[in-house]
């Protein structure tokens, strides 16, 4: 079988094989998969003629989104946007999104100031204005960048410790203490956000089947998701390597997993520090906590290096080399994708085509989401990764220059042909508020190892056509998509991909000035948190006074928050009193109406009976 791959790289022009690929392509969307030995769909299936002339049929309520229809004009507009990096063999495919060429003109007017900016901050101008940083997640795949010698010497030196830690451990160079296996078995990684999701991306796409280390995460601050975690470790636990990875070293849900996975070593009889590894930055909480406690080791993460961007630091680098991954691949990629994206040609920079038709499409204020459907099982938490890259950059209130601008470009998706199960009905025939991007790989399975469940038709052929004709079915509907092609999941295509995504975000929030590289929304959320669990202390301060009384006095909402001096927080205090109750922490009798209002609370002994009587 003729590889699809062909089509998009043959060097004499853009004209791929039509044979094949159109054959393929109108039989799967003319069966619109009609499963073998079942009944055919009531109503005639979408062929893609008949998916032209729904197309003819709908008013598009945004004349600005007039969408060609005419299959020649399309072909050619296709051939003509089609972005291709034969390197990578990856591929864009902007066609289907309905951009004029009036907007283009405009278009790269601005972004001729975005590509300045973006050469200015990869130079080591302060890109981060709000926090004061630099921005240099590129200089990690190309150390020469750095606009230091001495930034540049710690970034080679850091990838070389990573690459030989990583290599001790998987030999058993390095091994815990106390396990029967002799060495790391498995890997604990214990941190939220960018911590967490670059490492989690990561492994579900490019882990093998049997990793030298099986890798697990506690993102949260769950009590029952941690203890699922240790639990499924069991006597493993013995041979576990837990990561701890926060960058400022003092996030609450990051601390309460370790202080968790620390008790659980010591309920093992196991020694943490032994098998303990920290990665944050240097004088850290955590850092300091590590370095005094003797863990096994401890890697670094930089100021200038934000916690979206931080996969291709030693947050996203040591857990991926531990489980066997070319990390050296993956950084690779990444910088032969920030090299294709430093061209100042709109129409030839990926990057840029990205966040044009992001902007274009959602009219530069977000007024679309952003549906991010893989079709490849391992892409699965491509989505996820990009809720934090896309919408912790670009969801600003303001602007560079002070202006409430509420800025923001929501991001979903799980993957295909799964989706199509669950949401796509809505998308096909719903709200119109979004625009798909397809994640295509070209690789089925590892040459050698298909095989036709049908005459001619294999399962990947079903996917291709899924994701085709879905492609196609939107588009008929005056919905717009853009593709992204890569010929099969590798470190290197994932670390390109990424850093198409890194640029494209940084270009977009340059054409909409924005800071991307802040997020001082989540302070806010921190702050909060912590306000909550200060009043909660508070009331327990005041139902410990009050059980102290002979007898114990029960009081009631407005009692405790009177003694608190919040009675404006008396629903917050319910809600805490009613947590804590839940978790048998303090008592609450309900009077007759079973009304909130009429609980009593109480600590210690008490003759309920007495309470309403
Ligand atoms: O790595 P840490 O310092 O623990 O931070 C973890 C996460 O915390 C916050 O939510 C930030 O907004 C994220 O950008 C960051 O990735």
């Amino acid at each position: 079988m003729a590889s699809l791959s062909g089509l998009y790289s043959s060097s004499s022009s853009l004209k791929p094989a039509k044979t094949h690929f159109v054959k393929a392509l109108t039989a799967a969307t003319r069966d619109s998969f009609s499963f073998p030995h079942t009944s055919k769909p009531s109503h005639p299936p979408l062929t893609l003629s008949a998916s032209r002339s729904v197309a003819r049929d709908i008013s598009h309520a945004d004349a600005k989104k007039e969408l060609i229809k005419d299959p020649d004009a399309l072909w050619n507009r296709y051939l003509d946007w089609l972005y291709q990096q034969k390197d990578l063999g990856l591929y864009l495919d902007v066609s289907r999104v309905g951009f004029t060429d009036e907007f283009v003109v405009d278009m790269e007017q601005r972004f001729k100031a975005a590509f300045k900016a973006m050469d200015d901050l990869e130079k080591g101008s302060i890109a981060n204005p709000d926090e004061g940083r630099m921005v240099g997640h590129y200089w990690l795949r190309n150390s020469n960048l750095a606009p230091k010698p001495t930034l540049k010497t710690l970034i080679e030196n850091t990838l070389d410790s990573i690459c030989g830690f990583a290599d001790d451990i998987i030999s058993g160079k390095i091994k815990p203490p106390s396990s029967p296996a002799g060495r790391f078995t498995q890997i604990l990684s214990v941190g939220i956000g960018g911590s967490a999701l670059g490492p989690q991306f990561v492994a579900e796409a490019l882990a093998p089947d049997n990793p030298p280390l099986k890798i697990r995460f506690i993102d949260n601050t769950d009590p029952a998701g941690i203890d699922h975690q240790i639990a499924q470790l069991g006597s493993e636990l013995a041979s576990t390597l837990v990561i701890v990875i926060s960058k400022s070293g003092g996030t609450p849900e990051t601390r309460n997993g370790l202080l968790e996975v620390q008790k659980a070593f010591r309920d093992a009889g196991l020694n943490f520090a032994k098998q303990g590894v920290a990665i944050t930055q240097e004088n850290s909480l955590l850092d300091n906590t590590a370095r005094i406690e003797g863990w096994l080791a401890r890697f670094p993460m930089y100021d200038w290096v934000g916690g979206r961007t931080s996969v291709m630091s030693a947050v996203g680098l040591l857990p991926a080399a531990l489980q066997g991954i070319d990390i050296r691949e993956m950084l690779a990629g990444a910088a032969i994708m920030d090299e294709a994206t430093r061209t100042t040609s709109l129409k030839n920079n990926p990057a840029a085509l990205l966040a044009m038709c992001w902007y274009w499409a959602s009219d530069g204020v977000g007024s679309k989401d952003m549906v991010i459907l893989p079709y490849k099982d391992s892409l699965l938490l491509f989505s996820r990764y990009l809720q934090q890259l896309v919408m912790e950059s670009l969801g600003k209130e303001f602007d560079l220059d002070g202006n409430t601008v509420n800025q923001g470009l929501t991001v979903y998706g799980n993957k295909g042909s799964t989706d199509q199960h669950a949401y796509i009905q809505q998308l096909r025939e719903g709200v119109h508020n979004f625009f798909a991007t397809f994640i295509e790989v070209q690789r089925d399975r590892p040459p050698g190892h298909d095989w036709d469940l049908e005459p001619g038709v294999t399962c990947g052929d079903y996917l291709f056509g899924m994701l085709q004709g879905t492609r196609s079915a939107l588009y008929a509907n005056g919905r717009e998509s853009i593709s992204v092609t890569i010929e099969e999941v590798t470190p290197r295509s994932v670390g390109a991909l990424i850093a198409l995504y890194e640029r494209a975000v940084g270009l977009y929030a340059f054409i909409v000035n924005i800071n991307a590289y802040h997020q001082p929304g989540v302070e806010a959320g921190k702050k909060a948190a912590a306000e909550v669990l200060a009043l909660q202390k508070r009331v327990l301060s005041v139902l410990n006074e009050a059980s102290c009384k002979d007898p114990v006095e029960p009081l009631t909402l407005d009692e405790i928050a009177d003694r608190c001096h919040c009675p404006e927080e008396i629903e917050m205090i319910y809600k805490i009193i009613a947590h804590m109750s839940a978790n048998d922490r303090v008592l609450i009798a309900e009077g007759s109406c079973g009304s909130p209002r009429s609980v009593k609370v109480y600590l210690g002994e008490c003759n309920v009976d007495d309470l309403y009587a």
